[in-house]
């Protein structure tokens, strides 16, 4: 592909500041997908034409044929990913996918069942993980990394931008190879990958107002381009509630809007960095028939040991701050997202 200076930029879809997606193509002739490029895994799957009339999430999606592409390479090894969200199941095939415009010769799952919860609500069509390929379920080597050895990128490393103005267009941009300045200002602060070979840093504390509250003596934040929301351990983040006066109900927290402009930043310690968060950045608002509904993008989520306990940072954290992820340094670099 023609790389402008080796970078490629993919424009994104932003569905409500809480889904962002761009599109894909796979086989010959093109179909075309909206996929996550998801930090937090490391597989491409898309829903089946093969998948049960029953699975009602698949059947809502664009599905990938084989019977239709002329450069399709039968697999059938079996595929099961788990979510803390809900999981995925199918069987793995190979094909063209075209990302940014550059080709590969890809691995992925073709899934036949998507739990209905909570993809019956997705925007997107499918997954694109650009994790670490020893996250890679079936030991299937990622898309990111078959792109790196075409040695076409300037850099081996790829930036996500997210805009947080469902209006403002594009709703986002994935590069790859490089950054784009025309999404942030400033230079970049940089923090090593932990030795996991994924996406997350030591993070040392986490502070509402100028209180450090949390994860003082340590703990893991995953910055992860495919979650909507910030997770922390499920007390953590319900003590951080209570001091800021939010509800949980069945759909999440939520504050009354007329408080929404006294709320505390909530800062994140980041490689000698405070990363703030203002009730701006962490407040949905939303005006439903009922009224205005004050969503907090914070979600309890407790992770198991040995990966938790785990903060995940996600695309409420990402639209403030442009991110980098570099294979080539192992690190992570953030700006401030213009
Ligand atoms: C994609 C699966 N994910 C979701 O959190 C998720 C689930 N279901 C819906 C409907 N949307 C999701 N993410 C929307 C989104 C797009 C970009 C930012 O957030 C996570 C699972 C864990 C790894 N990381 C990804």
């Amino acid at each position: 592909a023609d790389t402008n200076n080796g970078t490629v930029p993919t424009p994104l879809t932003n569905y409500l500041d809480t889904q962002y997606f761009g599109e894909i193509s796979i086989g010959s002739p093109a179909q075309m997908f909206n996929v996550v490029f998801d930090t937090g895994s490391a597989n491409l799957w898309v829903p089946s034409q093969s998948c049960s009339p029953f699975s009602t999430a698949c059947f809502t999606h664009n599905r990938y044929d084989a019977s239709k592409s002329r450069t399709y390479i039968e697999n059938g090894t079996g595929f099961s990913i788990q979510y803390a969200s809900g999981n995925v199941r199918g069987f793995l095939s190979e094909d063209v996918v075209v990302v940014g415009g550059i080709p590969v010769v890809q691995v992925f799952a073709e899934a036949t069942a998507l739990s209905a919860m909570p993809f019956i609500f997705a925007k997107f069509d499918g997954v694109l993980g650009m994790g670490y390929p020893n996250a890679a379920i079936d030991g299937i080597t990622p898309v990111f990394d078959h792109i790196m050895s075409q040695h076409v990128l300037k850099e081996e490393v790829f930036s996500i931008y997210y805009s947080r103005d469902p209006k403002r267009s594009p709703g986002g941009e994935l590069v790859l190879g490089g950054t784009d300045p025309n999404y942030y200002t400033g230079s970049f602060n940089y923090i090593n990958t932990r030795q996991t070979g994924k996406w997350e840093l030591t993070m040392k504390g986490v502070s509402v107002g100028r209180e450090m509250m949390f994860c003082a003596e340590g703990c893991t934040a995953v910055i992860d381009t495919g979650s909507s929301y910030i997770t922390g351990p499920a007390s953590s983040v319900s003590v951080l509630m209570k001091t800021i006066g939010a509800q949980l109900d069945e759909s999440g927290y939520k504050v009354n809007c007329d408080t929404v402009k006294t709320l505390p930043s909530v800062k994140f310690l980041l490689g000698g960095q405070e990363y703030s968060l203002t009730q701006e950045d962490y407040i949905l608002w939303q005006s439903q028939i009922e009224g205005e509904v004050c969503t907090v993008t914070f979600r309890g989520l407790d992770v198991p040991p040995p990966t938790g306990p785990i903060w995940i940072l996600g695309a409420n954290f990402i639209a403030r701050y442009y991110t980098e992820f570099d294979r080539r340094n192992n690190r992570i670099g953030f700006a401030t997202a213009v």
